[in-house]
This record gives C-alpha cells, structure tokens and sequence, in this order.
C-alpha cells in the first residue's frame, strides 16, 4: 500500500527498533507499530511468518512506500533520503564522516556482539560479555565524541549518530556498564534523552511495553 501509514516491526526494548523509532519522530512521520515479541514463544522473529518479512529475522523491519526494508540504518537512509527534512545528515563532508563513524562504530562494533542472539550462543556470562564489548565501544567513542561533539554528538545539530548513540547507552544502562568512565557520552545521553523525540520512543512507553516496566 503506496498510502497508508509506514509500519514499524519492531520490540520495545530493542535498541535497533529504538533508533527507527527516533527518526520517525524527529521527522514527524506518523507509523503504525507492530510488536514482534523477541521472547515470547521462543521468539515471534524465528517464525516463518516473520522470516517471510525479514530473512536475517531481527527487528527493526518497515513497510513503507510498497516496499520492505531491514536493518535499522538502511531505513533511516531511505526515511531520510525520501523525506529529508529536518537532515539527519549533516551538509559538511567531513561532518558526514564523523557521523558515519559514531553510527557504524555502534551498529557493527558493538551491538551485533551484545545482542540476545549472541548472548543466546555464547556460554559465557552474559552481562560480562555484553560490558566488554560495551566498554570496548565506549572507549573508541569517547575520546572521537570529544573532538566531535557541540550540545549533540557532531556540532549542534541532531543526527543519526545521537539516533544510536542513546539506545546503545540504554543498553550499557541495562548490563549496568559504569558510564562515569565516559563523560562526554554521558552528558550527551543526557541532554538527548530530554528531546521529546526521544522521550516519546523510549521503550518504558511503548505500545508492547510490559505494565512492571512502564514509565
Ligand atoms: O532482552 C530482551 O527482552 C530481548 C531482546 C532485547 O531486548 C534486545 C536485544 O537483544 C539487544 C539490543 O536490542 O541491543
């Protein structure tokens, strides 16, 4: 359907669904959610249901414009290139770059490594694995964010770097990560998480949000 409303596949607590979510709202594009319960039945993704829409079977997932896209910066890419204003991407290059940067840092180094299918695979400590790579991000992104940031992370300007910056800070938040080793990050989140668009899509507000974890 080329008008009806966007659909996001997606779970409340999940980090990659999170960023969607953010950009939809700092665009005000208005979407429908469509929980995939990550836990429930052994994992709503693993169905063949799912699959059909997803093959790597992972949320985020949108439908939009008639056509299916995965993997949460390829549909930011999309949302941003087809309905670009406010950018998401700074106009300067080099900016560009480091937004680049700050995104692929987060979503190839350390989320994939902490996500519930790793720690699922893994027999090691769960909560030790995810710190370390956790930690092992931070400590990349802190000194880069330094040189980088102004009140956000890249100037003074909104990107998709603080669209993953913030959930991955909640997921360090979640395997209790001491987060007072990275201050710039820090008080980046903190000024981020104040944003409505933020705000409005934390996964303590969601429509699958469970009653014991709401806000
Ligand atoms: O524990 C659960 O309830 C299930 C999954 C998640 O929240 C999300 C992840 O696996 C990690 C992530 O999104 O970064």
């Amino acid at each position: 359907c080329v008008t009806c409303f966007p659909v996001l596949y997606g779970y409340f607590r999940s980090s990659c669904s999170w960023r969607v979510r953010i950009a939809f709202a700092l665009k005000g594009i208005e979407y429908e959610q469509k929980s995939v319960n990550l836990i429930k039945d052994g994992g709503q993704q693993l169905t063949d249901q799912f699959k059909a829409i997803n093959p790597m079977q992972q949320v985020p997932a949108v439908t939009i414009d008639g056509i299916t896209l995965s993997q949460s910066l390829a549909i930011i890419q999309y949302i941003e290139e087809t309905r670009p204003e406010p950018r998401l991407l700074p106009a300067d290059p080099k900016q560009r770059g480091q937004v680049r940067i700050i995104c692929d840092i987060i979503a190839s180094g350390i989320q994939p490594l902490q996500n519930l299918y790793v720690l699922q695979k893994i027999g090691a400590d769960k909560v030790q694995w995810a710190q370390h790579f956790i930690n092992r991000g931070f400590e990349a992104l802190e000194p880069i964010l330094k040189q980088t940031a102004g009140k956000y992370c890249i100037g003074d300007e909104i990107s998709m770097a603080d669209i993953c910056l913030v959930p991955q800070v909640y997921n360090a938040e979640r395997f209790k990560v001491d987060m007072s080793q990275f201050p710039t990050i820090r008080r980046l989140n903190q000024t981020l998480i104040e944003i409505d668009a933020f705000k409005a899509t934390h996964p303590s507000c969601q429509p699958d949000t469970p009653d014991d974890l709401q806000a």
